[in-house]
């Protein structure tokens, strides 16, 4: 019997590959006679560079780079197993997790260290980009990005912009002639976490400023700063992308790949089942186990174990889902492909005590699902 276990990391406790290895131990104590395939998922999100890295033998480069507020860090990207294709995360260079809650104010941040490791990756010959966006502390609309790659952006006067959010709205011309002659031979693929377009009342600034530490202040003077770069880009690049979903990705980030880099927006859990050769995998299988902490009615909008279940129906192949912890609305994940979702908590627990403990549970829960299952064989 052949069983896929591709599940996504449970955040805060195991990474995808340590799940899907606890689970596969699980599997191997109830059936030893079967074959388990490990195939760790990620859903674009936090976690997606690691499991690309581990799903196809990459390695990790190490960079220092600029975090949101221009100090050096140790940060990095992944390079493939194909030893050309990187993933860079926009969380680990300019992720709101790097600065303290007090020092957070989207006027001031900027995705400069993003477009520094974009550059250190074309130092190192990669030619083909996965960026996964979310989780960012700016609102700048990837104008550091540019920046660190050798745009200008310069005010009526002609006067290049400083870094930040706030300065947008004094941009008045953009120059890319010293931008990295490097990105043009070069495709980008963009793993978005949201669907939310680049300005308006659910545009980057308004729903995700005030997490970033914005005041509805700042938030009207993000909103305006993004406007005016998307009527820029749309009067030097012809394309308009201020309602573009998508694009509010990141403070904008997203936009300004699209709009610079012809960055191509895509699921970030299609791009990671089109990279570890999930589909090839799924169709040899008789059984799919995928998991993830949280399972919700969230689950059915993108998530991990919904993207493997889709996969997963189109072969005919039954999937059984382990959460750390169960929500409401889970009963649209069965029109999705999923034949049942297993919490792996045993008994009462405090949270911390189930995330302490997540591997046995997993492996605990991975053995019941599978005994249940060979009752039907
Ligand atoms: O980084 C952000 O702004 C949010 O995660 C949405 O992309």
């Amino acid at each position: 019997m052949n069983i896929v276990i591709a599940p996504d990391s449970f955040k805060g406790s195991l990474t995808a590959k340590e799940v899907g290895l606890a689970v596969a131990a699980g599997v191997k104590r109830a059936l030893p006679e079967s074959v388990a395939t490990v195939i760790p998922m990620a859903d674009g999100g936090e976690g997606t560079m690691q499991c690309l890295i581990d799903a196809t033998g990459g390695r990790f480069v190490e960079a220092v780079v600029k975090n949101p507020l221009g100090r050096d860090i140790k940060s990095g990207f992944g390079i493939l197993g194909d030893g050309s294709t990187c993933v860079i995360e926009v969380a680990m260079s300019s992720g709101l997790y790097l600065i303290d809650k007090q020092e957070r104010n989207p006027l001031l941040t900027s995705t400069y260290g993003f477009g520094q490791l974009i550059a250190a990756a074309l130092d190192q010959g990669c030619r083909k980009f996965i960026l996964g966006l979310g989780g960012s502390a700016t609102n700048d609309g990837g104008a550091g990005m540019l920046q660190a790659l050798g745009a200008d952006l310069l005010d009526e006067e002609g006067n290049p912009l400083g870094f930040g959010g706030g300065q947008l709205g004094r941009l008045a011309h953009i120059r890319t002639s010293g931008l990295d002659s490097r990105l043009v031979e070069s495709s980008f693929v963009v793993a978005c976490d949201v669907d939310n377009p680049f300005v308006g009342p659910s545009g980057a600034s308004e729903v995700f400023g005030p997490q970033k530490g914005a005041s509805p202040d700042m938030v009207r003077e993000l909103d305006e700063g993004l406007r005016r770069f998307a009527d820029v880009i749309e009067q030097t690049r012809g394309i308009s992308i201020h309602n573009m979903p998508g694009t509010g990705a990141a403070g904008g980030l997203s936009g300004g790949i699209v709009a610079f880099m012809n960055g191509k927006l895509e699921s970030g859990v299609s791009i990671v089942i089109r990279e570890t050769g999930l589909e090839a995998a799924i169709a040899k299988a008789d059984l799919v186990i995928t998991g993830e902490g949280q399972v919700d009615f969230q689950t059915a909008r993108g998530k991990t174990p919904c993207g493997v279940a889709h996969v997963a129906r189109s072969y005919n192949v039954p999937v059984v889902i382990l959460a750390g912890s169960v929500g409401k609305g889970i009963e649209s994940l069965y029109e999705h492909g999923v034949s049942a979702v297993l919490s792996i908590v045993n008994r009462p627990m405090t949270l911390d005590e189930a995330m302490a403990q997540a591997g046995p549970l997993l492996e605990q829960a991975a053995e019941q699902a599978i005994r249940i299952y060979r009752i039907k064989l």
